[in-house]
């Protein structure tokens, strides 16, 4: 059990929710032109699992959430989502099947307000998604809108222009944004970047409280956040994987410190 957030330890957490993978990535390699932004990546992510991929400017940390998002096509290698091999799928169909991701830049509705987002991620993923009636009272989209509202700790800003929100709610904002639907695996591009420090600790909270069954692999050059919200680490570097393990096993690896650690990189 971690003693500050109340979350089981890694092994005993992943095997009580786990299932099978959420991700599978087999040989994975992305080319652009001569470059390889990735190269023959291989590494599977359970049901459940919340994993940290690190590593220096250019590793290919992006590269690799946009071929599991579907933004880019692989060169080669496949991707499997819950078993299912969707390499060659849209992203719709990957979001269908609870893939979520936030990004590094604000993708929100800044004329809008808090509430107006959250409900129309809602009905973004919802079967109504096409219809072009306004919300009423009883829309079970809007009690799930508040709920999830509420579970990023932004109820009290719920009719606030978005543009209005401090950059830290704007982040705890996309985190609601990413909950809508039914995301079983959710990938966080750099949620900590810009936030302060107590900001940054409200997110750790906000994380490691998400429902047990949602795993994530986030993205985080913040070591303090990333190994504290994280069961397991994959250490990416010139687009391949140079290490996995715990947490501590790669705080601790002195290959990982002279090459990321200890270089002012993270
Ligand atoms: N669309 C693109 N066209 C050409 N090269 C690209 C493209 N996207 C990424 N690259 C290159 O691929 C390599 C990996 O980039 P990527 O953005 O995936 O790294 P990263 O680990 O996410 O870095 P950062 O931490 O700076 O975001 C880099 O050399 C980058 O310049």
């Amino acid at each position: 059990m971690n003693a500050q957030t109340g979350t089981p330890a890694a092994p005993a957490r992943i095997g009580s929710v786990s299932t099978g993978a959420a991700l599978e990535l087999r040989g994975v390699q992305k080319m652009f032109g001569a470059l390889a932004a990735i190269a023959d990546v291989t590494m599977t992510v359970a049901s459940g699992e919340r994993r940290a991929v690190l590593g220096s400017n250019g590793a290919g940390k992006t590269t690799l959430f946009n071929c599991v998002t579907g933004d880019f096509l692989p060169t080669s290698g496949t991707i499997r989502l819950f078993g299912e091999d969707v390499t060659t799928f849209p992203a719709h169909e990957r979001v269908r099947r609870g893939l979520r991701r936030t990004y590094q830049i604000s993708l929100l509705f800044g004329g809008l307000t808090v509430a107006d987002n959250v409900y129309l991620a809602c009905r973004g993923v919802s079967r109504a998604r096409f219809s072009m009636l306004r919300p009423r009272q009883g829309d079970t989209l809007l009690s799930r809108a508040e709920e999830l509202i509420e579970a990023v700790n932004l109820t009290d800003a719920s009719s606030t222009m978005v543009a209005n929100l401090s950059y830290g709610q704007q982040r705890q904002l996309e985190i609601a944004l990413a909950l809508a639907g039914a995301p079983r695996l959710i990938l966080f591009d750099e949620p900590a970047a810009g936030l302060s420090p107590t900001e940054r600790g409200e997110l750790v909270r906000l994380l490691t409280n998400l429902p047990e069954h949602i795993g994530y692999v986030i993205i985080e050059h913040d070591m303090d956040v990333a190994l504290r919200v994280a069961e397991s680490v994959t250490m990416m570097h010139n687009g391949t994987v140079f290490k996995e393990g715990t947490p501590e096993e790669i705080e601790n690896d002195a290959e990982v410190q002279e090459l990321y650690l200890g270089d002012g990189h993270g």
